[in-house]
């Protein structure tokens, strides 16, 4: 069956043009005027884009004593629902786990998909076999890997483990990821406030001041640099973070910087809200920040030095955020957004002028799909891209509320803020998805996406390093050892 969408304004990460789009086995084959096509979508006000790309959910991942709550069937109706059409999930071995054994266990938790995925590899541990199994990991697509420099005691891995991986990486051409705290810092500051007697939601916040992070990121973008790697730092919450990622830029460094929608929206004012359940939900790391670290991540969107907005979807029920009624060090990290991202990005981003609806594409979009290679496959409204398509309707609005969420949870951190600017059709490689209220999605529809190692980026910083690499000197005349 083929599918016109017509009538339409198509928005890319560069153009802005009207035009139909054709589709037939899940691709798009025609671009122009005056289409036709068995099923016709009707776009009339409405803008064509790249389905959104989220590059960081964690869906059913066991975490802090329980699993998040939303799973492949639930988080990827709800990424569809607000307009994202891709995922990218996080493959966490336990430690000593071989990664190919933690692999096969997450690609059981798939089956359920109703958009596509791909994973990426987190390093928990390290040793010869990790070593070993990194080639094998690249080899069946998955070409990121994650390290996280906090969670001690469980995720966490040191300078030294970061620094091996990170050169295993630059060898075979993948790209290292890093959750950027001082877990140390972290693990002290947490015992401290608990011996102090502060053991409320308010001090999660405490425990991880923008410094921990800010010194982190500047740790991992040295170690990538000796390795000879590129770097994409997840959540990047604060100015000390942004900076230390600018400044990296500015000297020609490959480095990306990711915000979350949370974090450009939502502040740390809500872990003083004096309900309990209301502060704990919103416990994620890092934390909410205060206004100037919003301005300083919104300033980074604008002028590329920050390069995509993700959620870190990690949703946890409120009963499960009760695991640290005493201990704020126990409530379950992670908060919600997948449906979100997109809506209150568009409110808040190009509704108020900060972004264009081209820089929206680029930050939602084509810009993760080109730092994980997956581009133009995805990311594009270009012929033979997968049909992954938002028709975007910039009149709709609503106010989001938890009662009418795809999510499983029972709150949402977004509760009651109006959003104008949702979804009118989503398609999901060629299928229709979702029509507005009407969810049409299919279980099991959502395909694993493989990616190619060594991407452009890879290529030419590898290329640089081995030119300007430390190189011998050859002398003629060395002169004897003095004895
Ligand atoms: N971000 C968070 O609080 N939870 C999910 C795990 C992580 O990304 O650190
Ligand atoms: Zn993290
Ligand atoms: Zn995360």
């Amino acid at each position: 069956m083929t599918t016109v969408i017509k009538n339409g304004t198509i928005v890319t990460a560069d153009m802005t043009y009207e035009g139909d789009v054709k589709i037939a086995h899940g691709k798009i084959v025609e671009i122009g005027r005056h289409l036709e096509g068995e099923e016709v979508l009707d776009a009339t006000g409405c803008y064509v884009m790249p389905g959104g790309i989220d590059p960081h959910t964690h869906l059913e991942m066991p975490f802090m004593g329980t699993y998040s709550s939303d799973d492949f069937e639930s988080g990827t109706r709800a990424a569809l629902a607000g307009g994202t059409t891709m995922v990218v999930d996080f493959c966490l071995p336990s430690p000593n786990q071989s990664l190919l054994e933690a692999l096969a266990m997450w690609d059981n938790k798939t089956g359920k998909a109703s958009c596509d995925f791909s994973f990426h590899m987190a390093v928990t541990w390290w040793g010869e076999q990790v070593w070993k199994e990194m080639a094998e990991v690249v080899d069946r697509g998955i070409t990121s890997f994650k390290h996280f420099m906090a969670y001690k005691g469980a995720l966490m891995v040191d300078d030294d483990e970061m620094f091996s991986s990170f050169q295993r990486c630059a060898e075979l051409g993948a790209l290292p990821l890093v959750h950027a705290e001082n877990g140390d810092v972290v693990a002290q500051m947490t015992q401290k406030l608990l011996d102090a007697g502060n053991n409320g939601p308010e001090a999660h916040a405490y425990s991880r001041p923008p410094e921990v992070e800010g010194e982190a990121t500047n740790r991992a973008i040295m170690i990538a640099d000796m390795a000879g790697v590129p770097l994409y730092v997840v959540h990047t919450s604060c100015e000390q973070a942004h900076e230390a990622i600018r400044r990296a830029r500015a000297k020609g460094m490959r480095v990306y910087g990711e915000p979350l929608i949370q974090h450009l929206v939502l502040d740390e004012t809500e872990y003083f809200n004096t309900d309990w359940d209301y502060a704990a939900r919103r416990v994620m790391s890092p934390p909410f920040r205060n206004k100037q670290h919003q301005d300083s991540l919104w300033a980074g969107l604008q002028s590329g030095s920050l390069q995509v907005v993700a959620t870190d979807h990690c949703a946890f029920t409120t009963q499960q955020k009760r695991f640290g009624v005493d201990n704020f060090a126990k409530i379950p990290n992670g908060t919600g957004g997948l449906e979100d991202r997109l809506p209150v990005l568009w409110t808040k981003g190009v509704n108020t002028g900060r972004l264009t609806m081209n820089e929206f594409v680029a930050v939602t979009s084509t810009n993760i799909a080109k730092i994980l290679n997956l581009y133009p496959r995805k990311g594009a409204i270009v012929l033979g891209a997968d049909a992954d398509i938002v028709v975007w309707d910039p009149k709709r609005s609503k106010t989001i509320k938890a009662d009418s969420q795809q999510s499983v949870i029972d709150y949402n951190v977004f509760e009651g803020i109006e959003v104008t600017g949702l979804p009118r059709f989503v398609l999901s490689r060629g299928k229709v998805s979702i029509v507005e209220n009407e969810v049409r999605t299919e279980v099991g529809h959502g395909k694993f996406v493989a990616r190619e190692p060594r991407n452009p980026v890879n290529r030419a910083l590898s290329q640089w390093k081995e030119i300007s690499a430390p190189r011998k000197v050859e002398r003629s005349g060395i002169p004897a050892t003095g004895v």
